[in-house]
């Protein structure tokens, strides 16, 4: 049986009720140590059984974001013990860990993007992304002054997130649609963005429209930071693999209205897209900035055995 909240995060996480890749990773945590604390298996194999369908439904929701699959596989290998209890404690202890380790990364690589910042800075946001921001925080907090532009995303506009957020801090914000990037380039000093996943050769997984802002940034020398937690790093990709690009419903485009007007069109709504390593200056993680065609030595490093797959069915 299922815990309802391993049902509930992953419909949240589906819908987009939870959404950026490090909070998916945590709620994918919080849901698995819900399914342990309420598992009423009486054998250490049920309950192994239990964990491992647990992480599949949770893993089915969303395809981009490594962070998802890292978190599950960091869960399931700390499981260990020969009875329900043990295994349960051992879970428990695990996804504390994880949650601290989130924390604690997001901390670290916030204070290595804010020394890339400079006092005065305009920067440029695409989406919403906490690791970005992060950066941004721990720069305000050196006191330095920060102004934005921030690019409103369409078609889910988490660029209103992002907004928030920033006029929480003080920054001064000005929001522009996603067209008017290119224009406003000329007065940003720098482009923060998160990413959903690194693939190993140092391409940029982020969302749709992170590529089209990077080629332009790079065209107007305005450089290109993206802040990604190690839990971004794709072991997949190490292997050959690349990474799948979500395809999201038409309705996030069109209304049902605006639909019908249409008539007879494809609509495709991808939610990702892929940036070269070439239009990124630096990838900024809680392990030190590190240009992208270089982020393999740490990947092989963290993720050396590849993308195991500890919730397969047995
Ligand atoms: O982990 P953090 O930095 O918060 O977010 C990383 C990325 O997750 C988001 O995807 P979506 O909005 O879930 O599709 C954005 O693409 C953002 O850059």
């Amino acid at each position: 049986m299922l815990a309802p909240e391993v049902e509930t995060t992953a419909d949240d996480i589906a819908e987009m009720e939870v959404r950026g890749a490090a909070t998916i990773a945590r709620a994918a945590a919080d849901a698995l140590e819900a399914q342990a604390s309420e598992s009423d298996a009486d054998t250490p194999a049920a309950f192994r059984e239990e964990m491992r369908t647990a992480a599949r439904r949770l893993k089915n929701t969303r395809p981009t974001a490594v962070s998802l699959p890292n978190a599950l596989r960091y869960v399931l290998k700390e499981m260990e013990g020969r009875s329900v209890d043990d295994l349960r404690t051992s879970t428990l202890q695990a996804t504390g860990e994880f949650r601290d380790q989130l924390d604690r990364a997001q901390d670290d690589l916030g204070a290595i993007g804010a020394n890339r910042l400079r006092d005065g800075d305009t920067i440029m946001t695409h989406c919403h992304s906490t690791d970005a921001l992060a950066c941004v925080e721990a720069a305000l907090e050196d006191g330095k002054d920060i102004e934005a532009v921030v690019k409103e995303t369409r078609p889910r506009k988490q660029g209103h997130i992002t907004a928030e957020q920033l006029r929480e801090w003080d920054v001064p914000v000005t929001m522009v649609v996603d067209n008017a990037a290119r224009r406003y380039l000329d007065d940003v000093d720098h482009v923060v963005v998160g990413a959903d996943s690194i693939a190993a050769d140092g391409s940029v997984i982020n969302k749709i429209g992170t590529s089209l802002l990077a080629v332009s940034a790079r065209e107007r020398g305005v450089p290109i930071m993206v802040a990604a937690q190690t839990l971004k790093l794709h072991p997949d990709t190490l292997t050959g693999h690349t990474v799948e690009i979500e395809m999201r419903d038409e309705t996030e485009v069109l209304s049902d209205a605006e639909r019908a007007d249409l008539g007879d069109v494809d609509v495709e709504n991808p939610a990702f897209d892929v940036t070269p390593p070439r239009y990124v200056d630096a990838i900024v993680t809680e392990r030190g900035q590190f240009p992208p065609e270089s982020i393999v030595t740490l990947m092989r490093e963290l993720y050396g055995e590849g993308g195991t797959e500890p919730w397969a069915e047995e």
